[in-house]
Formats: C-alpha cells, structure tokens, sequence
C-alpha cells in the first residue's frame, strides 16, 4: 500500500523498532465486528440465539468477531430487531470504557452515525437522558434511525454547532463522549480512501477542530463528570496535543487510568510540551498489537470543586392524556407519567425527565416518538416499537427468525398470519421475531396489513 511519505517519517518516529511490524500488518486483513445490544438481549443469552459463528473481542465485554467476507450479520432479522450494531473493533473501546451508568445526562457530541452513540444508549438502560449530537444534519438522519432500530427512546438527536448546545446545557452533563473529527490514519487499512482524504486534510487542520469541540465539550460537564476524547488517528498534535490544549485551559481537568488490555500501548508523555507523566494513562491502540484498527483514547474528570455556570432543570407541567392514547395504551404495559407527554400538531412524544429550558433549540427528535394521533384513533410509530419489549404490548405476532414471512413483512409486503392469532384477533400488532420487535401490523380476516415503516424497508432481501 502506498502511503504518504511524511506519514510514514512520522510513524518511524513515533514507532523505533515496531515500525517494520506496523507497516506489514498492512498486508493482513482487516476485521469485523458485531457489538451486542444490552439493552434488549444480555451477551449471555445472545450468545446462544446468534445464528453465525462469532469469537469474542477479548477487551470488550459484548463484542465479538465474524467473519466479514463469509457472513453478513446485516442480513439477518436480529438486525432489524436491533440485536446487534456492526463496528470495527478498536472503534468499540471508547464508548466501552467511559463510565456510564443508568440515569446518568449523556452527550455525544459528533455522534454520527452512531457506532458509540447506540452503546451508550445502551448503557443507560431508558434511565436518564442521551443527547447526541452531530454537526452534519444528513449524518444526524442516519444516527437517528441507527438509535430507533436500537430502541433508545430517553434521548434528543440535535445537529448543531457544539457552541451553540452550550447555551442550553451548561455545566448540565454527567458524562461526555467527543470522538472528534480527525486524520483517520487509524483508518488506512479499513478504508484506502482516507489516505487522499488525509492528504487534503492532514493533522494541523484537525487539531483546530479537536481544539475547540473540547473546550465547548469541558464547559457543558457537571463539576465530577467525566469525559472521554478519542480519535481514530495516531498523530500525536490531535491526540495529546489536543488534551494538553484542555488541561492548559481548563486546569481543572485530570487524565484518569483507562480500565486496561495487554494490547494498548500507553500515550506518550515525550510528545507534549510539559511531559506529565499523566499522559501515559492515554492509550493508543496499533494494528500490529492488537485485533482492530488504530485509536486513540483519553479518559477525563472535571473536579468535584470545578466552579462553572450550570442550566437549571425545567419544569415538565402534566398534561392530559388524549382520549385515542389512552385507549392504545390500555394495551400497553407502561405506567405512562403524562408529564412526560409534549404533543405537537398530531405527534406524540415521550420527553426524557429533568432537561434544561430547550427553547429555540433544533432537534431531529426530542424524545420518543410514540406515534400520531388521527380523527379518533392513534397510530403507533416505527420508534415505540423498537423501543417496547415484547412482553409489554397484549397483542403480539411472534415469527420464528427462519419464518420466511418475516422478509417478506421487512420488505413492506402483506402476510398470511392465520396460523399464528386467534380467528377472530384483529387490529394493532406487534411483529416479532423469536421475542424480539420488529415493527407493527394491522390484523384483519387473518391477513396482516403492513405498518412498518416505509424508509425502513429491506430492499436487497
Ligand atoms: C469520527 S466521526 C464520529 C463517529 C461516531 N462517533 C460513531 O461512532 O459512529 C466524527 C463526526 O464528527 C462530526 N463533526 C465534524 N465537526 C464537528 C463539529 N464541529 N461538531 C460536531 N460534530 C462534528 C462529523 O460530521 C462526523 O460525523
């Protein structure tokens, strides 16, 4: 593979001895990995329904490998349940090894299209609040749809300029995920593209980005929060560079230890400018020394006794529950708090608690859409069905994965079901696949008319 000169003098520099390995793991193939969902499935039960041979990704507790040029996990109908989110190994690490817990205000700031964002959804378990966030709002669309399919329902999806998101939520985060833009050397094996991108757009442009994201980044954390900066790249100006560039502006501010694996290699204090040894607490992850692409990570906390402006939560006032919700709610096995509700022209959606004032904010969704309501009846949507359980909706269609029906029901098409309902069952129905949503359908005479959503549907099946 041909790479740039000046890249190559650079990771001779960085590398000594190890260059020669780095350089021939060129030549090896790159990997695949498969990310398990632990908001609907544990890794253990996962493990036994997963139809294709996977090996586990020895520094990540729900991810594993597969074999990329055999099978296509895309495919399967546990994808469109949101079993499973596809992703380079290496690129599992930061969202896996930032701290978060259920009921915790999370960010994301360049979220797209949601390969960290889906696992800290995840992690919170529909307790607390996911705000992710990416500048590019085509971007934003598909990180939408990536959380829905997952069934992360307490979240906002914003596409703005992090500048502005200050304005509503500083000092207002527990924990904030910034995997910033970056030279992508980490990338040149995966994707041979990004060695002409690197050549338009190389590491002095990026460390002015990466340099101002995490300065708006540190001012919207809470005093104790914590904060993770990764890159896909090795460059050491992006990498320590620019968490040197946040320490000096923000003093507050600590490098902690990064839960460890034998494969990472320590960040280079010898790089910066005041050689703190903290540096090394950093890690760089190389493809020569362990199963997965090039990264960086730094993992930072903000002192407890930090002093910073903080958004006040706003008042969520209690609203009436319309008449046709209601209704569809009977069947639903939730203690819906009206409080909750924010109903705009026909759309219903579920505000996550204790947000700060939003107003003049732009979002692609506040919360979950739960559905719309009609002349006289609701219509569930695409979200509340990723984002329910089976066992939370009374009428459900539960199809074996090897169903063929089931492709057929994913490309949009009408299914015979009279075997699988009682004969006189009709309406709303939640279409499963071996206990897990897939979307909704309308029974009528044992036919069930098709309701999942249209953007969604399978075209190559
Ligand atoms: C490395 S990618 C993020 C990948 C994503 N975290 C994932 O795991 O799927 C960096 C993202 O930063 C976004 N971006 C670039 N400049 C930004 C800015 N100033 N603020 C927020 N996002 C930005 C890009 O649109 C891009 O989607």
């Amino acid at each position: 593979m041909n790479l740039p000169n000046e890249f190559e003098e650079k990771m001779k520099a960085l590398l000594g001895d190890e260059f020669e390995d780095y350089i021939k793991c060129y030549d090896e193939p790159r990997y695949y990995g498969l990310r398990v969902n632990t908001e609907k499935i544990s890794v253990e039960d996962f493990v036994k329904i997963c139809p294709f041979e996977i090996t586990p990704i020895p520094w990540i507790d729900n991810g594993f490998y597969y074999d990329g040029e055999k099978i296509s996990p895309a495919k399967h109908p546990y994808y469109f349940a949101g079993l499973y989110y596809l992703q380079e190994p290496s690129a599992m690490t930061p969202a896996n090894r930032l701290p978060v817990e259920p009921g915790d205000r999370v960010l994301d700031v360049c979220a797209a299209p949601g390969g960290k964002a889906t696992e800290l959804g995840a992690k919170l378990q529909n307790e607390g609040v996911l705000v992710a966030n990416d500048i590019s709002s085509s971007r934003a669309r598909g990180l939408l749809k990536n959380l829905e399919v997952f069934g992360i329902g307490n979240m906002l999806v914003m596409s703005e300029e992090p500048g502005r998101l200050e304005r509503y939520f500083s000092g207002y985060f527990d924990k904030i995920l910034i995997d910033a833009p970056c030279s992508g050397e980490g990338m040149f094996r995966k994707d041979k593209k990004m060695v002409r991108a690197w050549e338009e757009h190389g590491p002095e442009f990026f460390s002015k980005l990466q340099r101002s994201i995490i300065t708006q980044a540190a001012r919207m954390l809470k005093p104790g929060g914590m904060m993770l900066y990764s890159t896909c790249t090795f460059d050491p100006l992006e990498n320590e560079g620019t968490i040197e560039y946040l320490l000096g502006e923000y003093p507050e501010f600590e490098i902690q230890e990064i839960a460890g694996y034998e494969g990472f290699a320590p960040g280079r204090p010898e790089v910066t400018k005041s050689k703190d040894p903290d540096f090394a607490k950093t890690v760089r992850i190389f493809p020569h020394h362990m199963k997965g692409e090039g990264h960086y990570l730094a993992l930072l906390k903000k002192s407890e006794d930090a002093i910073c402006p903080s958004s006040p939560v706003a008042e969520q006032k209690a609203k009436k529950i319309p008449a046709e919700l209601e209704e569809f709610f009977r069947d639903v096995k939730w203690d819906l708090k009206p409080w909750r509700l924010d109903i705009h022209g026909e759309r219903v959606y579920y505000m996550p608690e204790n947000l700060p004032e939003l107003k003049g904010a732009r979002f692609l969704r506040s919360g979950l859409l739960l559905g719309e309501l009609k002349k006289k009846r609701f219509e569930p949507s695409q979200a509340l069905a990723m984002n329910l359980k089976m066992e939370e909706y009374a009428h459900t269609l539960n199809l074996s994965s090897d169903d063929n029906r089931l492709m057929r029901y994913l490309k949009g098409e009408t299914i015979d079901v009279e075997d699988l309902i009682p004969a006189k069952a009709k309406g709303w129905h939640l279409v499963c696949t071996d206990g897990f949503p897939l979307g909704w359908g309308k029974v009528t005479n044992g036919t069930l008319k098709n309701k999942y959503l249209p953007g969604w549907r399978n075209q190559s099946a």
